[in-house]
């Protein structure tokens, strides 16, 4: 399993992620999400998988079961490493989704978001409605998700340690929001460093603006790879 940093290419076009992938000398684990995909379609995603790198595929998709498993089952074409969709789907989208994706022909890691790390707990009791602490919230979709079979999820790194307290080492535990001490939280609420991820149990870490718009980003990547690879 690659457990680089996964770079999110953040990106209109291909020719803006050429631009950024240029400089690197190495093979990545990079994310593709709505921006991109939306603006560019499948073929953006062949496209980047020909140049050598890992992929995950962040669509995040949330609709009734059978429209999600259809989709799945065509998205299965495409030659990638992880996918996603959204826990609050439920264990029947979920379990959908799974099979959509593995009855054609794809082994790529199905995983689900938990509560995205721009929300807060006060957003998520007010605006969502759902009464508790977000921590709650966060193990009971990462316990439906793994009751459904899909093999890990997305959450920030504060709540990995109580994931993998509560379903094991090995369930992923991917997340989002990592920043370094310098960097801007911008949108994202819940924040960790990569070094913080390591050590609390996260398996993956994604990283976007952190590195995309740094003024070196292969410098930033490698300085964020070894925070995380030693995780002091
Ligand atoms: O809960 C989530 C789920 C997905 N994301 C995605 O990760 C990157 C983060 O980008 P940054 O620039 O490092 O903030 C972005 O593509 C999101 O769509 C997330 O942030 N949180």
């Amino acid at each position: 399993m690659n457990t680089n940093p996964i770079i999110a290419l953040d990106f209109r076009n291909m020719d803006e992620v050429m631009h950024f992938l240029k400089p690197f000398d190495e093979t990545l684990f990079v994310k593709i999400g709505m921006e991109l995909y939306m603006q560019n379609g499948p073929g953006i995603v062949k496209q980047v998988r020909e140049l050598g790198h890992d992929i995950f595929l962040d669509l995040k998709l949330h609709d009734i079961p059978n429209t999600v498993g259809q989709a799945m089952k065509g998205l299965a074409a495409l030659d990638i490493q992880m996918i996603n969709v959204h826990a609050a789907g439920g264990s029947k989208m979920m379990t959908a989704a799974l099979d959509g994706l593995q009855s054609g022909g794809s082994q790529a890691q199905l995983i689900a978001v938990t509560q995205l790390t721009s929300t807060s707990q006060g957003m998520m009791n007010k605006e969502q409605g759902i009464p508790g602490s977000i921590n709650d919230s966060i193990v009971n979709y990462a316990r439906i998700t793994q009751e459904a079979g899909l093999a890990g999820v997305v959450c920030s790194a504060n709540e990995s340690a109580l994931i993998r307290e509560a379903l094991g080492d090995t369930f992923l535990k991917v997340t989002p929001g990592i920043r370094t001490a310098e960097d801007a939280a911008g949108d994202q609420v819940r924040v960790a460093t990569p070094e913080f991820a390591k050590q609390n149990g996260s398996t993956h870490i994604v990283v976007g603006r952190s590195i995309t718009q740094a003024e070196n980003p292969v410098e930033k990547y490698h300085f964020i790879k070894k925070a995380w690879e030693q995780g002091c």
